[in-house]
């Protein structure tokens, strides 16, 4: 791409927090991910869409450190993360949620959330051990900034106390995203936000995105099938197939994009299609 010249004029580029380049991921002789290259604006969300099977799950885990990508790098803030492993990338900013939700389902809302928080004290075991009352007092000091913070935005302070299991599929998807925050990240990755839940649970978690958005800065990255979320709520789009980045842009450009509706096309039925394009009849 030829970079046009800089002037006093020009505004300065929004810094990519997070950058992709040339990523790619075999499993045996299955080519999962070819060449995949897309940022991440500060303070956006880009939604990640792309068929069945197209790897969208497989580059999430690369992001995240589950994968070692064979090719590619991929840098936050700059910095290539390409070879750290989860917790260090969860240090460095990244937090994730999952497909199926990963909670500790007997324990209370609280405690899951305390979890993520965990990811970041300054006190390890043995610290904790020998210096108890520091230990204690951060304790203290997170038990206050979960409660105020993230139990308050996520409006979820009447269910601090109970099992996750007792609670609704889309009460445990906001605990999720919950104990995400709590790990303090400068880029959120959320797997399938909305999968499963109603109209109403989807506008509700749609709304606490944006939020998390605006009111927090924090920088998003999900992948998610529901495309009236998509559409609605993305900075940005890429979509993939087979692997490969096969168009990006704002949610509109892809919308009238043939070559996404084809590849939409191709993986099943077109009347589906249309409606998951269009954004009708999804979430239902
Ligand atoms: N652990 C694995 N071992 C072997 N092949 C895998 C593995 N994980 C994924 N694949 C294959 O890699 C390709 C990409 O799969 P991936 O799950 O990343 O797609 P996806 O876009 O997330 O699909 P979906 O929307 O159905 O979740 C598929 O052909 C899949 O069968």
């Amino acid at each position: 791409m030829n970079a046009a010249p800089a002037s006093a004029a020009t505004p300065a580029p929004v810094a990519a927090h997070l950058a992709v380049d040339g990523l790619g991921l075999w499993f045996g002789g299955l080519r999962a991910l070819t060449d995949v290259s897309f940022e991440v604006k500060k303070g956006s969300i880009t939604a990640l869409i792309g068929p069945n099977g197209a790897g969208k799950t497989s580059l999430f885990n690369c992001i995240s450190g589950f994968y070692r990508p064979r090719a590619g790098a991929i840098r936050l803030d700059g910095v290539d993360i390409t070879r750290t492993h989860p917790p260090e990338r969860a240090k460095a900013g990244l937090a994730r949620t999952f497909q199926n939700i990963a909670l500790f389902k007997g324990m209370t809302v609280l405690d899951n959330i305390k979890l993520g928080r965990h990811a970041h004290m300054k006190t390890n075991l043995l610290q904790a051990l020998t210096y108890w009352g520091a230990a204690r007092a951060e304790e203290m000091e997170l038990r206050a900034e979960v409660e105020r913070q993230i139990i308050d935005f996520l409006e979820i302070d009447h269910i601090r106390n109970k099992p996750v299991a007792s609670l609704s599929y889309g009460l445990q998807k906001r605990v999720e995203l919950a104990r995400a925050l709590a790990m303090r990240p400068r880029l959120l990755m959320l797997d399938e936000p909305v999968a499963g839940m109603n109209r109403e649970e989807t506008e509700d978690m749609a709304r606490f995105i944006l939020d998390v958005k605006e009111e927090w800065g924090i920088s998003i990255l999900m992948v998610e099938h529901d495309m009236a979320m998509v559409m609605d709520i993305s900075d940005h789009v890429v979509v993939l197939n087979f692997g490969k980045v096969i168009a990006q842009g704002l949610p509109a450009e892809v919308q009238g994009n043939p070559e996404v509706a084809a590849a939409y096309l191709g993986s099943g039925d077109p009347a589906e299609l249309m409606r998951r394009l269009s954004g009708v009849g999804e979430a239902a």
